[in-house]
């Protein structure tokens, strides 16, 4: 496998130099009318923009992670460094895969392989107040790297300068018109036929989904987008994966599905959702309710035990936490932070394959789940629910769950929601928390917030099952859109 890529794409050489004052964002704007990859991480201060396309991975069918892990190992295997100054800036693939092991391309989702990866041309990071550029190119087979080096010191020196000048204007924003094409009847029969089948034992859950479909007079500003949902949703995981203008994969996920580095691995478990109170009070009212859902607590408690169970042999050491609420803008959810030491560190794609789908997007048991979710959704999900994220150099990685996404095609835009669907579901209510879940990417998309939460930024509260004294923090923290509180 990895002598024929090689041969294929030559030698990956990477080069990078400071790139003061010039964000991410900024990168993406001077960027559009390319491809472009965005990543910025809810919880550490690190954010990744990409533009171009140096090298492309692109794998089918059930075997895709495996197939990546392969690319990606052979791509990095004899790259060449020519500056080791920020870890941060070396050269990292950006990309995600497709929810269903035998999802075919459509519609909507035509540019979305069901696995595809891009190593931008021009990456750039940003560590806390320090930005860094990255040229990231292939020496044809034969040549010497470091004969090149002048070149494309050069090149990336023009390239700063480039970006540091003005990025061009964002268009005006048109507004939406939206359409939801599963009607209510059609959603609760699916939800009742899925209850049927828990009550009779076949299954113990299925998450559910539907889409909002936004159609635009003007090509959809994902720009605009992505900073509206920054400000709006801070505690949540940002991407963008566009691999040709204007054909773009986006959303601010809450959800990490794991994080890889070395021998250290992080995910969680996010299931169980209830809205957002209009006051403080309310909201912890709400909070403690949820805490007390026997029927939101078993959601919940499904996913642990699976990731749990899916993690045990691959790991030495496993801590679950303390199951808390995360409070985003539009919802509250229960969640659960796990970690863990694997036995062998092999980087972060066996841990994703491992993972997904975790039954806070597909269900239990797996493959029942699946087939049902297949059969009860009239659209392919494409990426929706599926693993987004990054891979560096030792393959280590982080990777979130791409909800609260939407994938546009220039002046189109398909929104997904979903809710796990357990015995004590019932419809209405589960069509109400889809409502909530449309909401960030609806207002990221200039839909007005009808609901007048606009005040409530994410925070999270402390709590555990028997001790809940932590909820007091949200009298001192609660509105003032602090990130988290912890
Ligand atoms: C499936 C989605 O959310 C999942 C993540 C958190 C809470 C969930 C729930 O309470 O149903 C879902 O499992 C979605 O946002 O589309």
């Amino acid at each position: 496998m990895t002598k024929p890529f090689q041969q294929h794409y030559g030698r990956l050489i990477s080069l990078s130099m400071p790139c003061p004052g010039v964000s991410p964002a900024d990168l993406l704007r001077h960027a559009r009318g390319q491809p472009r990859s965005f990543w910025e991480s809810a919880r550490d201060g690190v954010a990744f923009a990409g533009m171009g396309i140096a090298v492309e991975l692109m794998a089918w069918g059930a075997n895709r992670f495996v197939e990546i892990e392969q690319q990606a190992r052979a791509l990095f295997e004899n790259a060449v460094m020519l500056d080791e100054r920020e870890p941060l800036a070396a050269p990292r693939l950006f990309g995600g895969f497709a929810f269903h092991n035998d999802f075919v391309p459509d519609l909507a989702w035509a540019d979305f392989p069901p696995a595809h990866f891009v190593l931008p041309h021009y990456q750039l990071v940003r560590v806390r107040d320090s930005f860094w550029l990255t040229l990231n190119v292939h020496a044809p087979p034969g040549e010497d790297p470091r004969a090149l080096a002048p070149d494309l010191r050069e090149a990336l020196l023009a390239q700063v300068d480039a970006l540091q000048s003005e990025p061009p204007p964002l268009p005006p924003r048109s507004s939406a018109r939206l359409a939801y094409p599963m009607p209510f009847e059609q959603w609760a029969r699916s939800v009742e036929r899925i209850v049927r089948q828990i009550n009779v034992g076949e299954l113990k859950k299925v998450v559910l989904a539907r889409i909002a479909e936004a159609s635009f007079d003007a090509p959809v500003d994902v720009d605009s987008a992505l900073a509206c949902l920054a400000q709006r949703y801070p505690d949540t995981y940002r991407f963008l994966f566009e691999p040709r203008p204007g054909r773009a994969f986006f959303g601010a996920t809450p959800e990490l599905l794991a994080q890889v580095n070395g021998d250290r691995v992080t995910t969680m478990a996010l299931a169980g959702s209830i809205r957002r109170g209009a006051t403080p009070d309310e909201d912890e009212r709400l909070a403690l309710a949820l805490l007390d859902s026997a029927k939101d607590r078993h959601e919940h408690q499904i996913v642990v035990d699976e990731v749990r169970n899916r993690l045990a042999s691959l790991t030495r050491r496993l801590d679950v936490g303390a199951t808390d609420v995360m409070r985003l803008s539009n919802i509250q959810h229960l969640h659960t932070p796990i970690s863990g030491v694997l036995r062998e560190p092999r980087g972060i794609l066996p841990i994703i394959a491992t993972l997904h789908p975790t039954p806070a997007l597909g269900g239990e048991p797996r493959a029942a789940a699946m087939r049902l979710i297949a059969e009860l959704e009239p659209a392919p999900r494409g990426w929706y629910a599926a693993p987004v994220g990054w891979i560096d150099r030792r393959l280590d990685g982080q990777f979130g769950v791409a909800i609260r996404s939407a994938v546009v095609q220039a002046t189109r835009a398909w929104l997904y929601a979903g809710a796990g669907i357990v015995a004590a579901s019932d419809p209405q209510r589960e069509w109400d928390e889809t409502n909530l879940k449309f909401r960030p990417m609806l207002e990221g998309l200039g839909h007005t917030d009808r609901h007048g939460l606009g005040h409530l930024v994410g925070t999270r509260i402390a709590t555990d099952t028997t001790d809940r004294h932590g909820l007091g923090h949200t009298d001192r923290h609660g509105y003032d859109g602090s990130p988290q509180i912890k």
